[in-house]
């Protein structure tokens, strides 16, 4: 359940009237979601969603994620354009918060995806960072593995609690990350997603209609978004214990590298690199899971992600030695 804010009708009246969007005709909220409180808006100008931002968005970084989604809709890439204000502001205060209005954009988010569309996702991660490679700003990525050791700082129980032993290995997974130094590596960097899971691509039937919630954009190796969406589209079945049931789908692994790499080849380097920012992005999600696991209280309004289904890709990361592991 995603919406933390509620929003009075006055309230909503007030700000629409600040747009030149018209009056409200519909107005709900949405119940996926983790992050921030987004509602449905349809007015006579068409849909639209509004999003308040919640505690975990900095307000300094919310210029950054704005400007991603304008240069990407400027260039015609399908994602959420932020809707300017009379004033010719995107951003904007609501109920205390600060808010947004950006274009509903059609799809659904494919529950399990198939190989038709993880190429698909594969090229339009492509065509993101293609699109993207001329836009001016940046922003460091907060949770690459400078911050990992502050994330595990105190959780080593909470981890052999999950499943006994999972501590140790977690710890290997850190220091072999940290000395192969993949912030260090002559990678080509630029802006990613850095979160394009199924729940954030949207599909029309098979073909890819855009991608949402850029709330995790940053300056980053290229690679590793792919990295990230390795992790997010091609492992099946893994919520049942470190490696109990998981499997990892070559067909989709090669179909998501193929999707990519019709767009945007991939260099020599990128390639050898994949292994380490794979185990590198699974060790991320283990991590920031984790903290959402042993932090959120019972009874709390979001369910946290299982963190195993992350202790259990790390497993099949450790034994890659290779692209060719992932079908690449
Ligand atoms: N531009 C959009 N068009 C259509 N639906 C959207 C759009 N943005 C968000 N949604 C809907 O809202 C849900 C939550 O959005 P998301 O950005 O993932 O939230 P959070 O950042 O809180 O995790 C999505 O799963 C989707 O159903
Ligand atoms: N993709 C992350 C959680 C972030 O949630 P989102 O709803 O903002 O995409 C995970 O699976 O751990």
């Amino acid at each position: 359940m995603a919406v933390y804010t509620h929003v009075s009708d006055e309230a909503l009246a007030a700000f629409l009237a600040e747009y030149d969007l018209g009056n409200a005709l519909s107005f709900k909220g949405i119940a996926e979601g983790v992050e921030n409180s987004n509602y449905f808006l349809e007015t006579s100008k068409g849909r639209f969603i509004l999003t308040l931002f919640e505690k975990r968005v900095k307000a300094d970084d919310l210029p950054f994620f704005i400007g991603v989604k304008q240069h990407l809709a400027a260039k015609g890439y399908p994602c959420p354009e932020p809707i300017m204000g009379k004033d010719g502001k995107a951003l904007r205060t609501l109920e205390g918060r600060d808010a947004v209005i950006t274009s509903f954009l059609e799809g659904l988010s494919p529950r399990r995806p198939n190989v038709v569309q993880c190429r698909g996702l594969g090229e339009g991660l492509a065509r993101m960072h293609v699109a993207l490679a001329d836009f001016g700003m940046t922003r460091e990525n907060a949770l690459g593995p400078a911050s990992w050791p502050r994330l595990w700082e105190g959780r080593a129980a909470n981890a052999d609690a999950l499943l006994h032993g999972l501590a140790g290995r977690i710890e290997s997974d850190i220091a072999a990350i940290a000395k192969a130094d993949p912030d260090s590596l002559p990678l080509p960097r630029g802006t990613i997603h850095a979160d394009l899971f199924p729940d954030n691509a949207f599909f029309l039937g098979d073909d890819f209609s855009g991608a949402i919630d850029f709330y995790f954009a940053c300056t980053d190796a290229l690679a590793y978004d792919l990295a990230v969406c390795l992790n997010a589209w091609a492992f099946e079945d893994g919520a049942a214990g470190e490696a109990a049931g998981l499997q990892f789908n070559f067909s989709k692994g090669a179909a998501l590298i193929a999707g990519y790499e019709s767009v945007r080849p991939l260099e020599p380097a990128e390639r050898e690199a994949l292994p380490i920012l794979a185990r590198g992005a699974a060790l991320r999600f283990f991590l920031t899971r984790l903290v959402d696991w042993t932090d959120t209280p019972e009874g709390a309004l979001v369910r946290p992600k299982n963190p195993l289904e992350y202790a259990g890709r790390l497993s099949f990361h450790r034994k890659v030695t290779s692209a060719a592991g992932y079908g690449g």
